[in-house]
């Protein structure tokens, strides 16, 4: 077991004197991350997800429950987490001042490395992210998704067996973005790190991650792998159409489909079984309202159907 989080409870106080309310971010949560696994926490904007991962790098201090990572009492002593794990936060102000290079050979040294392993460190990592061409150029200079990548070159920085990731590409684009992914499975396949990782993205952590907590309103209210969640969905499939200008709805299919169909501007999305999805295709691809359409896809459930499935779910998903 690598990090195991026992029903942590954590409310902010919001405002002050009589006036002042309070938020409860976190509300019993519990879960274990293995070692060695991706573990993802998924969940909308405001769930609770930051307050933990805070918890868990002892930045923060729950009102109650426990935190053990490795072994250690991180509530007892916090401040044991940075020895054990990297941290990248959704903000990091810290370094903006120092290049590219400089923080993350900085944060090197911070973790331990003597000198010469620290710069052999960093050039590996630059290297590995292919930021060569910005390593001279301060992070306060750098684009919103450039200064993402070097703050993730910086929390590779040094090994730790644990990663923390809070939403690590947020503004990078797909190369980026794929040159992330592929240094946290090289993390793990050859260091045996583990990794947690908060995301919206559920389509990229798909493809990343071995298990997956959605949090909702402060709770765990499903985990397990992505295909243990999609086995929820199964038998469903996802028919979307794109029209070109606004949808004919004066074509009986097309009217009947809109009464069904979750419209968010020009697409149209259907969930169906997988029988009646190919009749749909069928018929809209034959009539006439192929003619006003853009685009069409059939798609099989992904970790998004299942997100969207649980939102009106609290109860019984845990495994
Ligand atoms: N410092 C704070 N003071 C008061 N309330 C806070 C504070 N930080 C977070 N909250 C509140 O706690 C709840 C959980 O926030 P948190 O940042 O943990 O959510 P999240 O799941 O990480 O969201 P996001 O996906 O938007 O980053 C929210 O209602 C948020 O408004």
């Amino acid at each position: 077991m690598c990090c195991a989080v026992r029903d942590v409870v954590k409310t902010y106080r919001v405002g002050r004197g009589a006036g002042a309310t309070r938020v409860r971010a976190n509300d019993g949560i519990s879960l274990e991350v293995r070692r060695g696994e991706v573990f993802g926490l998924l969940g909308p904007n405001g769930a609770g997800k930051s307050t933990l991962v805070r918890q868990l790098t002892g930045l923060l201090r729950p009102d109650s429950g426990g935190i053990e990572i490795l072994g250690h009492d991180i509530v007892r002593h916090p401040d044991r987490a940075a020895r054990l794990l990297a941290y990248l936060g959704q903000e990091s102000t810290a370094l903006d001042e120092l290049t590219v290079r400089l923080a993350i050979e900085t944060t090197a040294r911070l973790r331990g490395l003597p000198t010469a392993l620290a710069r052999a460190a960093t050039a590996d990592v630059i290297d590995e992210l292919a930021l060569g061409p910005l390593a001279h150029r301060p992070l306060a200079k750098l684009s919103g998704g450039q200064r993402r990548l070097a703050c993730f070159g910086a929390a590779l920085a040094g090994p730790r067996p644990l990663l923390v990731l809070d939403e690590p590409t947020t503004g990078m684009d797909p190369i980026a973005r794929r040159s992330v992914w592929s240094a946290v499975d090289r993390r793990r396949d050859q260091d045996g790190a583990t990794v947690l990782l908060v995301t919206h993205n559920v389509i990229e952590a798909e493809t990343v991650l071995d298990r997956v907590a959605v949090v909702d309103e402060g709770r765990v209210i499903a985990c397990d792998t992505p295909g243990g969640l999609k086995a929820m969905v199964d038998g469903s499939v996802r028919l979307d159409l794109v029209w070109r200008d606004g949808a004919p709805t004066a074509i009986p299919l097309v009217a009947a489909l809109a009464g069904r169909s979750a419209v968010n501007g020009r697409r149209w999305t259907v969930r169906t079984d997988p029988d009646e999805a190919r009749e749909l295709v069928a018929q809209v691809t034959a009539g006439p309202a192929f003619a006003a359409l853009d685009d069409f896809s059939l798609s099989t459930p992904s970790l998004e159907d299942v997100y969207l499935l649980l939102g009106g779910r609290h109860e019984g998903l845990e495994k």
